[in-house]
């Protein structure tokens, strides 16, 4: 508070600038201790005051903690003369109280209102008025003319077409202006002979005025010294040039330095001003530039009555005060990172958008977490006044609903703790209650006293917020060119980028006035393209066509005129998009593995609208396959291989190769299903059957490792697909995904949420992509289904009755599951053995519904019988075992335990002469060493590769 009563500035800001009255309903207990008022612990007393710094020791001007020495005037080396301003003229700008003043602040302003009666034109965009006849006609002078009648003469006209015209203040104001150079040359104007051969010009947009015919065509720019009096005479009352003469004195000026105190100041300035008068410009003298100028005006400094002053710039102070105080004090946590963007508003205030990205230590991770930094109610009024007024005042704004607890949101929007406790204020006319309150961090409304609006963001979607500000379309308001001439920084990131805006086709701003059919709105033609894509086309049309004396000559060819600029330049060969991506293959051939390749080449497919793929393909199709051609040789073959993966890819962003013109793809496991084994054979028969059937049933393939289950989904993947259904194949581990065609993981595949909750969906939308690929499909098989939380497939079941609107199990799809529950179980963090149990597939509601296929044949130890029998005794359960669930190992298939050699030994017999053979893909293909642990995995392959020879 002492900060507060010291400063004037403090007094002006604490003012309370709004009613409000509260109440609440009594039915409601409030509790003594409630949890939710941890988030209004620790509050400042009071809003943060600015510490004052000393005003500058060469201009005097009044400076803010961190700006630099030069801000104001280059310490000293700038020293602009400020005009006296009239004292009648200064009434008129400061007065509160009389009537004439108020009437003349309300009735300024800078720019022209398109008067009908005055013949008017746009030219390029801006309006020109044009007064061809100087001399009044019958009805009398009006506008410009007036300018040319002495004082009473003009008065009375002005009068006699405005009649609320208050002549008093006009009489003065054209008292102020009688020496005014310009006004003195324009009342001579009408003196002269040839007055009737005059035309004036007067472009009121920005950049000139021009008097024709008696002197020529004299223009005057919007950066020459004089533009500034003739645009603004109301700021150069004496018609004093603006920048353009404007110089910098150097070698007296730094050697006289104000001092540090206000008292002191005025006398020492005053000293100054002398010096300079006496030196007459003698010294030596270099130009200030625009910027230094402006800059040097724009600055407050005590008894300098400053007209020019606009304001906006407290507000970047707080800017960097606020982020300085968020990284130094860690209100929101430990800072890692952050970002920010200045918004102007359509009013032209600005507005700052924060980023702050927290060290994991920090990271909130739930309600909880939420709860202690973030409120979106009203605090007690009892306990917390000040805050309560402050909420008040910044934080009441759109409604949103009650909600009785913090929730963490779908996407990135959460939803904040917003009780029905009967909590109202009366403010702005009307009565608003926690609904009404924008989420708030307590501390800092507290230390800045004005709208700050915090959330938490648990998603990439909170930056794609942010960054949407970088690309709205925008126009430089008053404020935003206070902050460009000042260079106070508006982004922080680098590199500083700012967008035009730019759409896709049907996504871009459609300007219409209130009274428009908005059906028509959409659909004018115009509106259907992207502003910025037809500006380029046109462009590249411009420096083709000849002589075009429109845009429809522009877009003729040949006679015919095309409806789109990129039609036209289509016509004219001149659009090279083919090319280009011709072009970006090529450049990526030289540092891309093939894999890539392939992944960039279907991608291009996908999103890039090439008009003839095959030839992209038959160019590049070498690059693509050159580690296949490296192990197979065989050409056909390969073809197959690498149309193979891209089918892949294409299959998972919902896309199939057959719609691109590539090759025919042979189906390589059609012919599978010919070898199958008769369990094999007969679980391929039932599934097939559903699926051609379009009957729903669910399926479970029951069998141990090796029994060739994925030989079987293999086969009537091929099978279902070659009859043109989709089938979806997915698995729970990212190995098993990739070993099946098009194969991807679950979590992926059905976006399937990591925290689950009783209700919880897969994360996709009905209109979404993949729930138009789920929704078509005929098969869905998911592997590995034994590892998996019973909860993961019961989403997906609730997620297909939905997208479906079928409420049969899985939305009517045929359904295989398949997995082997004597291998791995689901994983449960500090889980029972009961558990665990627990969250299998066998205790699901799903489970009662489920036809089992049953494989006990296993193909993969065919030649080791005695192996096989002993997984599956020990897979039943059914094998010897010692206390604590111990079996004996045969001998031959352990290594003995040999201390620091024992990694070793294993490497070697499981890849004997690894220095040999590390270069043959079989060989390292055919065999692996499991881990439990990521960090065992890094440590054998480090050794491994240490064994290969070479750098
Ligand atoms: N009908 C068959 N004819 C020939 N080989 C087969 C047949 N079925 C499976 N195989 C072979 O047996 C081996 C094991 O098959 P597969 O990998 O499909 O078993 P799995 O049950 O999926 O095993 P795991 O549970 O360990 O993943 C593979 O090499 C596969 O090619």
């Amino acid at each position: 508070m002492l900060a507060a009563q010291e400063d004037d500035e403090a007094r002006v800001y604490h003012n309370n600038d709004i009613d409000f009255k509260t109440t609440r309903d009594l039915d409601v207990v409030i509790l003594d201790n409630d949890c939710y008022d941890r988030v209004y612990r620790d509050l400042p007393a009071h809003p943060l005051v600015l510490k004052k710094v000393p005003i500058c020791e060469y201009c005097g001007a009044i400076r803010f903690p961190r700006e630099g020495p030069g801000f104001c005037c280059r310490q000293g080396k700038v020293n602009i003369v400020n005009t006296p301003v009239p004292d009648e003229l200064r009434r008129l700008f400061i007065s509160q109280t009389d009537r004439d003043a108020l009437y003349f602040r309300k009735n300024i302003y800078f720019g022209a209102t398109v008067d009908q009666r005055v013949a008017t034109a746009a030219v390029h965009g801006q309006i020109y008025h044009r007064l061809d006849q100087l001399r009044p006609g019958k009805e009398g002078p009006h506008h410009m003319q007036l300018y040319f009648y002495d004082t009473n003469e003009t008065l009375s006209q002005r009068i006699k077409r405005s009649p609320h015209l208050d002549s008093k203040l006009i009489r003065a104001i054209l008292r102020i202006y009688e020496n005014n150079p310009y006004v003195r040359v324009f009342r001579n104007v009408g003196q002269m002979q040839n007055f009737d051969e005059l035309k004036i010009e007067l472009n009121t947009s920005i950049s000139y005025y021009g008097f024709s015919k008696f002197w020529g065509a004299q223009f005057i720019r919007a950066y020459h010294g004089c533009y500034d009096p003739l645009a603004y005479p109301i700021l150069y009352l004496g018609g004093e040039t603006g920048w353009e003469d404007k110089s910098i004195l150097l070698e007296e000026i730094p050697t006289i330095r104000f001092p540090r105190s206000r008292r002191k100041y005025t006398k020492r300035k005053t000293e100054v001003q002398d010096i300079c008068e006496e030196e007459g410009g003698g010294g030596k003298h270099l130009h200030v530039s625009a910027r230094e100028y402006y800059c040097y005006i724009m600055q407050i400094r005590d008894e300098v009555f400053n007209i020019f002053f606009h304001g906006g710039r407290l507000f970047q102070q707080w800017i960097v005060v606020m982020y300085v105080k968020i990284e130094r004090r860690g209100t929101l946590g430990k800072v890692a990172a952050w970002t920010h963007v200045t918004e102007f508003q359509k009013r032209g205030l600005p507005h700052d958008h924060f980023l702050l990205i927290t060290e994991s230590s920090s990271k909130l991770s739930g309600p909880d977490d939420f709860d202690k930094y973030i409120s979106a109610e009203l605090p007690d009024e009892k306990k917390y006044p000040l805050l309560h007024e402050l909420v008040c005042k910044h934080m009441m704004h759109g409604p949103c609903g009650f909600s009785e607890t913090t929730e963490q949101g779908k996407d990135a929007y959460h939803i904040y703790r917003r009780w029905n406790d009967g909590h109202k204020v009366f403010v702005r006319k009307k009565w608003l209650d926690n609904r009404w309150v924008v989420p708030y961090n307590p501390t800092l409304l507290m230390r800045y006293n004005c709208h700050i609006n915090v959330e938490v963001s648990s998603s990439i979607k909170g930056c794609k917020y942010l960054y949407k500000y970088y690309s709205k379309a925008r126009c430089i308001t008053s404020i935003e060119a206070i902050y460009r001439l000042y260079r106070f920084p508006m982004f922080s990131m680098y590199p500083h980028v700012l967008q035009v805006q730019v759409h896709l086709p049907g996504m871009h701003m459609v300007p219409f006035n209130d009274d428009d059919n908005l059906e028509d709105v959409l659909e004018r033609a115009r509106n259907q393209r992207s502003m910025l894509t037809e500006f380029f086309r046109m462009n590249i049309l411009l420096n083709h066509v000849r002589g075009p004396t429109s845009f429809i000559s522009i877009r003729t060819v040949r006679g015919v005129v095309s409806p789109t600029f990129r039609e036209c330049c289509e016509k004219l060969g001149l659009v090279e998009i083919d090319r280009s991506l011709d072009n970006a293959l090529s450049e990526a051939v030289a540092f891309q593995m093939p894999c890539a390749l392939r992944r960039m080449f279907a991608t291009i497919m996908v999103f890039c609208e090439h008009t003839n793929i095959r030839t992209l393909w038959d160019k590049h199709f070498e690059s693509m396959a050159e580690d296949y051609v490296r192990v197979h040789g065989n050409s056909s073959c390969v073809e197959q291989f690498v149309l193979r993966d891209i089918a892949d890819i294409l299959s998972s962003m919902s896309k199939d190769i057959r719609n691109y013109g590539l090759p025919h793809m042979h189906q390589s496991d059609i012919k599978l299903a010919e070898s199958l084994n008769t369990e094999q054979m007969e679980g391929f028969n039932k599934i097939f059957d559903h699926v051609i059937r379009n009957k729903g049933k669910v399926f479970f393939v029951d069998g141990p490792g090796g029994t060739g289950k994925t030989y079987l989904y293999r086969a009537v993947l091929a099978k279902v697909r070659s009859t043109d259904r989709i089938a979806v194949a997915i698995a729970t581990s990212g190995i098993a995904a990739s070993i099946m065609p098009a194969g991807r993981m679950a979590h992926s595949r059905f976006k399937i949420p990591i925290k689950l909750q009783d209700n919880s969906v897969c994360n996709f939308t009905k209109q979404n992509g993949t729930a138009a690929l789920l929704r078509e499909a005929s098969l869905i098989i998911w592997d590995e289904v034994a590892m998996t939380r019973r909860q993961d497939v019961e989403i997906l079941d609730r997620s297909l009755r939905d997208i479906t609107g079928c409420d049969l199990p899985f939305g009517g799809k045929v359904m295989v599951f398949g997995g082997d529950f004597r291998q791995v179980l689901p994983v449960v963090a500090r889980g029972t053995r009961a558990q665990i149990c627990d969250a299998t597939l066998l205790q699901s509601y799903i489970w009662d519904d489920i036809k089992i296929i049953r494989l006990k044949q296993n193909m993969r130890a065919q030649n080791d019988v005695w192996f096989s029998q002993f997984l599956l005794r020990i897979g039943d359960g059914t094998e010897k075992t010692f206390p604590n669930d111990y079996v004996d190992l045969p001998d031959d298939i352990m290594l003995e335990y040999n201390d620091d050699q024992s990694i070793d030994t294993l490497i070697d017999h499981v890849f004997p002469d690894l220095a040999n053979n590390y270069t043959s893909v079989s060989y390292m293909r055919e065999r692996a060493i499991l881990s439990t642990r990521n960090e065992y995995v890094d440590s054998l392959n480090a050794m491994m590769i240490a064994k290969f020879s070479g750098e």
